[in-house]
């Protein structure tokens, strides 16, 4: 309002100050008259008061007007004037409108733009958020995978752990069953050998008992014979000085008497003679019988003087008829009853050549250790040895030595006396030999039993010229150093070999089906045994038998021989009496079975192998 009235009394001739109290508001006109008012009222402080001035020349400006004749033109003027100021201002008010309403649509952008931005922000927060759960999602799944993966591993350590604990709770069990095993087999074993030590004290008694019920026996027998043959000479005596008395008389009457009497008396000594001889003749054979070692069980040394005797004879006459020879005839066959690997049969040949050479010679023996699983033919080597160099066999076991108790001294010495009445010099086979000769220092060995070695020792001391030492064992670690610095010879025998095997089962088949003694082909035809019972044997091929000597893998010589023994009773047990390949199959496949069930067995501590 003050800034129209302002302009319009500015543009206004009649110009007309403003009520206002402001000086810039006064009209150019009045300034030099107000400067100069101003100047002479110096002491009036400026807008203190309303300025009377400006309303006193206002009113006389409007009485100057009022007296003038323009009046009316001044006022028309005044009114366009004021028209065109109303002009003005609604121009002004529009353009104002203009500007407000620009403001208007500016404010309304800036709220739409604000709301844009706004949404924009909201969408970014929106945005953001959903990122923001996205990576807690994706950190609460790599949270939930790495807890996941760590029960996992913690999962598969427990199952390893727990393996481990179980594979080592197996081992365990194991080590268990295995020292529950051993102590098994070590208490079989020392039952085992109790069980034999009790058994040959039992045999060697009952042998000794026998002996000596048999040697009382035959000398009460002798007693009475003597007895009674003393009761008939005195009867025969008196008689005869009853009859002397008597026949003295006649005699010195009789001269034909007297001569009868003296041929009588000749004829009586002659009797006397023969029946001493004949006594002497008897005791020498219960000697002979009695003599023979308890401890030996089996020899080649004759019981009976007269065989004995007959058999030198026979030996030198077939000495004699072969041309001045020097062996016996048996050194003259190979070992065709035992089957044994190529090298080793040719180094026993060559021992038991050796032994007859050192006989003629009349060196010192060499002294023998044959070791190996049972039933490899040790025994039987032995006693081929002792056969093809020409000297006497005995054999002994090494287990009858303990339950002699202190009498098992005695007995060595016993044999090593006894050895001395072969002329041809004795092979003495110890069985078993560990049972006896095992190491001195042993906790199971017997003050007794350590004697009887010490004994053996003593006798074999020196090299010997009666009597070869052999010693059979399983168990070559067991023996005493001082009885294995006596041995000149150690031969392993092994489980034969499939060729041995094969010809082990020919050998036996030969043996005890007699094959070999009729038909053209080997193993075919109408067969006899020895009690000419029939066998018939059908397409019983080689290449049947070399199966069973592949299968029979294992197996010990004894064991291929009973094997053949079982085929002979199961033909004999047949109706016809007829071995075929099916049923020898059958047979070998059984036994086979029945290796390996023991086998099993022996190795579980059932069974001795
Ligand atoms: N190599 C072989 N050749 C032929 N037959 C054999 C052979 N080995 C074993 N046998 C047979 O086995 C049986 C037993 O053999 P032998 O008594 O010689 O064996 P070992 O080795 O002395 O056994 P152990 O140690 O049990 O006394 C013999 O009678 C024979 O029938």
């Amino acid at each position: 309002g003050s800034t129209f009235q302002n302009t319009a009394y500015a543009d206004s001739p009649f110009r007309f100050p403003p009520f206002s109290s402001s000086s810039s508001s006064t009209p150019s006109g009045s300034q030099t008259e107000q400067s100069s008012d101003a100047k002479s009222e110096p002491d009036e402080p400026k807008g203190a008061g309303f300025d009377p001035e400006a309303l006193e020349r206002g009113a006389k400006a409007l009485r100057e007007i009022n007296s003038s004749p323009n009046a009316k033109q001044v006022f028309d003027l005044m009114r366009k004037q004021e028209q065109t100021r109303l002009g003005e201002i609604a121009a002004e008010k529009a353009h104002y409108e203009a500007i407000q309403s620009q403001i208007d649509i500016d404010r309304q952008r800036k709220v739409a733009e604000e709301q844009r931005n706004l949404m924009q922000q909201q969408a970014q927060a929106k945005a953001q958020m959903l990122r923001y759960e996205d990576e807690l999602a994706r950190k609460r799944m790599q949270t939930d995978h790495e807890a996941q993966r760590k029960h996992n591993a913690e999962l598969v350590k427990m199952q390893e752990e727990s393996s481990i604990r179980k594979e080592q709770a197996r081992r365990a069990t194991e080590e268990q069953i295995q020292a529950q095993q051993r102590q098994t087999e070590k208490e079989r074993s020392e039952i085992e050998r109790e069980t034999i030590r009790v058994k040959a004290m039992a045999e060697a008694e009952g042998r000794a008992h026998e002996a000596k019920l048999t040697e009382d026996h035959k000398r009460r027998m002798l007693i009475e014979r003597v007895n009674g043959e003393k009761e008939k000479w005195l009867a025969a005596i008196n008689t005869t000085f009853s009859h002397i008395e008597g026949g003295v008389r006649t005699l010195l009457t009789d001269r034909n008497k007297l001569i009868m009497t003296v041929g009588g008396a000749t004829a009586l000594a002659a009797g006397v003679y023969t029946t001493r001889e004949g006594a002497r003749v008897t005791w020498g054979y219960i000697n002979r019988i009695l003599g023979q070692p308890s401890l030996i069980r089996e020899s080649s040394i004759a019981k009976f003087p007269l065989s004995g005797a007959i058999s030198q004879a026979k030996n030198k006459v077939l000495k004699y008829s072969t041309a001045g020879a020097a062996a016996p005839l048996q050194s003259q066959k190979g070992l065709e009853n035992v089957v044994l690997h190529p090298s080793l049969k040719r180094r026993i040949e060559h021992l038991a050549k050796a032994t007859t050479n050192t006989k003629i010679h009349q060196a010192p023996f060499r002294n023998m250790l044959f070791y190996g699983p049972p039933g490899t033919g040790k025994t039987m080597v032995a006693r081929e040895i002792a056969q093809k160099s020409g000297l006497d066999y005995a054999m002994m076991t090494g287990g009858d030595v303990a339950p002699l108790g202190a009498q098992a001294v005695t007995k060595i010495h016993e044999i090593f006396d006894w050895s001395k009445k072969s002329n041809k010099g004795l092979l003495l086979f110890i069985d078993e030999a560990d049972a006896f000769l095992c190491e001195r220092n042993s906790i199971h060995m017997s003050e007794a039993q350590r004697s009887a070695l010490n004994a053996l020792l003593f006798r074999t001391g020196d090299q010997s010229r009666d009597v070869v030492l052999v010693l059979a064992t399983n168990r070559p670690g067991d023996l005493d150093s001082a009885i294995t610095d006596r041995i000149d010879e150690v031969i392993e025998f092994p489980l034969p070999g499939e060729e041995e095997r094969f010809k082990l089962l020919n050998l036996y088949i030969n043996k005890y089906l007699n094959v070999e003694s009729e038909g053209k082909s080997k193993f075919g035809g109408l067969l006899f045994n020895k009690k000419t019972q029939k066998i018939t044997i059908k397409d019983l091929s080689e290449d049947v038998i070399r199966e069973a000597a592949k299968k029979t893998e294992g197996f010990s010589g004894r064991e291929i021989a009973k094997l053949v023994a079982g085929i002979q009773a199961a033909v004999y047990g047949s109706p016809d009496c007829t071995l075929d390949s099916q049923l020898f199959k059958e047979i070998v496949n059984y036994k086979v079975a029945e290796h390996h069930q023991r086998m099993k067995l022996a190795a579980e501590g059932g069974l001795p192998s």
